[in-house]
């Protein structure tokens, strides 16, 4: 399980992020959603190490892992996708994948094996040997959440993985997600994309502001005037 309590974060005098305490359990999808420019990237940046809370503490499995850097947390268990993924344009499909599998062994054989079975699951077999520079943003996303997925991770934080995707596609990527819920893993999703988060949430939190300004399921969340307010504007809310 993962357990923020209270983290806080300034960009020089900008605070960004204020007493954010929740949790996410294993075997459950968290959705993580609010207006842009709530915090939940910087967030999701604090959670796999690639920023450092001014304050409050982030435990995994009551492990601390408040300011671990990246390579650390990630070896710790925590997985993430990434909004951009320009870094990796160089490397093909299969390549991706299998770098995250090193995570769970040191034998380039069963490091194979896992990535094969990673792209077999999410349908990217036929693609392995493309590279990420030559494919849609939109495949390239699901290849990150593959990425994330080899590393057998405890918590998989997906940002956006949605995004571009038809409809169609988005139905795909929610069985996806079911199926890596399945494993155990804690599913921490940013998403803009209502039908995924309806589909798949088992908790939401909602944040604006840098704070949290509603939590439950979403039926709860979207119940509250708060989270109408934060999405629709004041005026709708009334
Ligand atoms: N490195 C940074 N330096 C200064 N300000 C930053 C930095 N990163 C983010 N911010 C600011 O922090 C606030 C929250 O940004 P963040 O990207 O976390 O929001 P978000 O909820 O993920 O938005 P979106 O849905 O658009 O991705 C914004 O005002 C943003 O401009």
């Amino acid at each position: 399980m993962l357990e923020l309590r209270e983290v806080a974060k300034s960009f020089g005098g900008l605070k960004v992020l204020t007493d954010v305490s929740f949790t996410a359990a294993a075997g459950e999808v968290t959705a993580l959603i609010g207006p842009n420019g709530a915090g939940k990237s910087t967030l999701v940046n604090l959670i796999s190490g690639y920023l450092s809370p001014n304050a409050g503490t982030i435990a995994l499995d009551g492990e601390d892992l408040t300011g671990r850097p990246a390579a650390k947390a990630f070896a710790m268990g925590v997985s993430r996708t990434f909004q951009v993924t320009g870094n990796t344009a160089e490397l093909n499909v299969f390549e991706c994948v299998a770098m995250a599998a090193y995570r769970q062994s040191s034998d380039y054989r069963e490091v194979n094996r896992i990535a094969e079975e990673q792209l077999r699951s999410f349908d990217l077999w036929p693609y392995r040997s493309r590279r990420l520079g030559d494919i849609p943003t939109a495949m390239v996303r699901v290849v990150d959440f593959a990425r994330g997925m080899a590393a057998n991770p405890k918590l998989l934080l997906l940002d956006e993985v949605m995004a571009g995707l038809t409809p169609v596609e988005v139905d795909v990527v929610i069985q996806q997600v079911r199926a890596c819920r399945e494993t155990g893993v804690a599913i921490v999703m940013i998403e803009h994309v209502l039908q995924a988060v309806t589909a798949l949430a088992d908790s939401v939190v909602v944040l604006n502001n840098g704070h949290i300004v509603a939590t439950g399921s979403m039926s709860e969340v979207s119940r509250s005037e708060e989270v109408r307010e934060a999405y629709l504007g004041r005026a709708a809310a009334h």
